[in-house]
């Protein structure tokens, strides 16, 4: 456990010269998810394409349990599965018929056990029978993810898994992505959405201008937006101001009319220190609250100044 599964070094890649990616460098660990996260546009799917063997790169190195994907696209491509934006799920067979095929194209012993297994995994017993152009976006994708399962792959690619779903399915199809690392597989995921890699990945990777601008754990991520915060909001303006003198050692910023921020070191005694001040000096407070940086603030911190 926790060796290197993937590694993609000083990847390049470009398009008519616009350059798309630009050294892009990420390891991933066995039994890990990791979460590249990016705007639209910002070259996630580019960059999957190179890493499973299906496009080109420009320059650098793409490696899958050390084997180097340019040169043996077909060994590597045996190690994992792929499931694209654009589903591999045919609108016209049924559920069933989906996963059947692919387990005789994979040539499992016994495909009807693979896919009634898969279909039962999946949730989708019930609608076995039915042609999958009449499913939910829900149940395709998650048809989708049982179809690239089939052969029981160690490493999973996912490019962008809950685009388009609704809240509860993307719950569902999260549930499922952790299931399937706690039964020791490897996730390499692109989404473009911060909570999404906040709730799954154990590493995040930011992905801007063809470069990872940042990497790390969600909470490593966390801190480039800075500490944990604590806002304290007043009924009145000019108690905002007598609590910006009282409370100058703590460095306290004014956001708004009514509402001062304090950055927390130690989270429980400034705190404490600071409500007291107040109550000794009855300044009255309509409220306060204590505010964890996000991976939206880091998005922001991340992009500012620029275009
Ligand atoms: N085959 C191609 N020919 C020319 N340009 C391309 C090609 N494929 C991708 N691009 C361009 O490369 C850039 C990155 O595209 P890519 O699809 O990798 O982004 P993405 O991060 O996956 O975006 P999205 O979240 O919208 O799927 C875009 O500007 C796109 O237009």
């Amino acid at each position: 456990m926790n060796s290197t599964v993937l590694e993609i070094k000083n990847v390049k890649k470009g398009f008519k010269g616009n350059e798309v990616l630009n050294d892009v460098n990420i390891t991933v660990k066995q039994g890990s998810i990791y979460a590249l996260l990016g705007a639209n546009g910002a070259g996630k799917s580019t960059l999957l394409k190179i890493v499973t063997g299906l496009l080109n790169s420009d320059g650098g190195m793409v490696t899958i349990h050390d084997i180097n994907v340019a040169d043996n696209p077909m060994a590597v491509q045996r190690l994992f599965s792929f499931s694209s934006q654009n589903t591999t799920v045919d609108g016209v067979l049924t559920g069933y018929e989906n996963l059947h095929l692919i387990a005789k194209l994979r040539h499992e012993h016994n495909p009807k056990k693979v896919a009634e297994s898969l279909l039962d995994k999946f949730d989708l017993t019930e609608a076995k029978d039915k042609a999958a152009s009449t499913y939910s976006g829900g149940m395709r994708r998650r048809l989708d993810l049982a179809m690239s399962l089939v052969g029981n792959p160690e490493f999973i690619f996912l490019d962008e898994p809950t685009t388009g779903l609704d809240p509860k399915s993307r719950q569902d199809l999260w549930d499922t992505i952790k299931e399937m690392k706690s039964q020791g597989k490897t996730i390499f995921l692109t989404t473009q959405y911060l909570e999404e890699a906040d709730y799954l990945a154990d590493q995040i990777g930011f992905l801007r201008e063809g470069k990872i601008v940042a990497s790390g754990t969600p909470d490593e991520m966390k801190r480039i937006a800075g500490s944990d915060k604590l806002l304290l909001v007043f009924y009145r303006n000019q108690d905002a101001d007598k609590a910006l003198k009282l409370l100058e050692s703590y460095s306290p910023v004014k956001k708004e009319d009514c509402e001062i921020s304090i950055d927390l070191t130690d989270e429980i005694t400034t705190s404490l220190n600071v409500l007291n001040a107040l109550i000794t000096e009855n300044i009255e407070l309509k409220t306060f609250k204590m505010i964890t940086p996000t991976l939206d603030d880091v998005f922001i911190t991340l992009t500012k100044g620029r275009k």
